[in-house]
């Protein structure tokens, strides 16, 4: 499903003249198969945010190729990336990254309308997937009227509506309770088991990283695997 072939990244910082190589990632080969939660761990500064937006073509890579459901990605325009991650890209990250001035149904309903759906058929799934969250009924609360975790519910059914087949997130327990951060897992074990969606999770967190089915550590601009599952 995601295929990272002798990935290198590296960043430079300062003007010319006085210009410093950050590499960071260095000649990485990993697989995400259809179906699998994979997590990735590693130190602050081993570069986790940089593997998730190089796949998420936020970034480009100094070298290497990703290809994501059979798309070569490394090789698509900006509009061309743009075009495949609202359609096979979904995103749930720490801090929620909610519109503030909409309400939860406007949010959920977001990618929708850039995807350029009428109006009745984005009703459907946006009710439909707040419903399935369990907040059809706070669907006119703005995200400050919300707690943590149904923020994080309503960002999962942003992510969710336009059926992406691969979901990355970015700490998505880091800013929630353990209670709330326990119902966020289960909630995307059930959503892997009964969608089938692959899911590439960066985290810090011991418990989140055992939730996948396999574990990928970043050390020294390398990957360390262990299997779980
Ligand atoms: N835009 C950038 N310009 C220059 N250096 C960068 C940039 N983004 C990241 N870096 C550097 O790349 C390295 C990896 O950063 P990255 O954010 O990927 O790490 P991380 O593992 O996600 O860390 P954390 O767990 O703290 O979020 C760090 O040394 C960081 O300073």
């Amino acid at each position: 499903m995601i295929t990272i072939k002798n990935l290198s990244h590296q960043f430079e910082i300062g003007k010319k003249g006085s210009k410093t190589i950050i590499p960071v990632l260095k000649d990485i080969s990993l697989t995400v198969n259809k179906g699998e939660i994979v997590t990735v761990v590693g130190r602050s500064g081993s570069g986790k945010s940089t593997l998730l937006n190089l796949v998420s073509g936020f970034i480009r890579p100094t070298q290497g190729e990703i290809v994501i459901d059979g798309t070569v990605v490394t090789n698509l325009s900006e509009a061309k990336f743009a075009d495949f991650r609202i359609n096979k890209l979904g995103f749930i990250f720490q801090s929620f990254q909610l519109i503030q001035s909409m309400t939860a149904y406007e949010n959920v309903e977001l990618p929708l309308v850039l995807q350029g759906m009428g109006e009745a058929e984005r009703k459907r799934k946006t009710e439909e997937m707040l419903a399935k969250v369990g907040l059809l009924e706070y669907k006119d609360h703005y995200p400050g009227e919300l707690s943590g975790g149904q923020q994080q519910r309503v960002s999962i059914s942003r992510a969710l509506v336009v059926n992406p087949p691969i979901i990355l997130a970015d700490e998505p327990t880091g800013s929630l309770d353990s209670e709330t951060e326990e119902e966020l897992l289960e909630f995307i074990v059930q959503l892997n088991e009964e969608m089938g969606i692959t899911f590439l999770i960066i985290t810090h967190d011991e418990q989140v990283a055992r939730m996948g089915h396999r574990s990928i550590e970043l050390r020294d601009g390398k990957v360390l695997e262990e299997e779980f599952a």
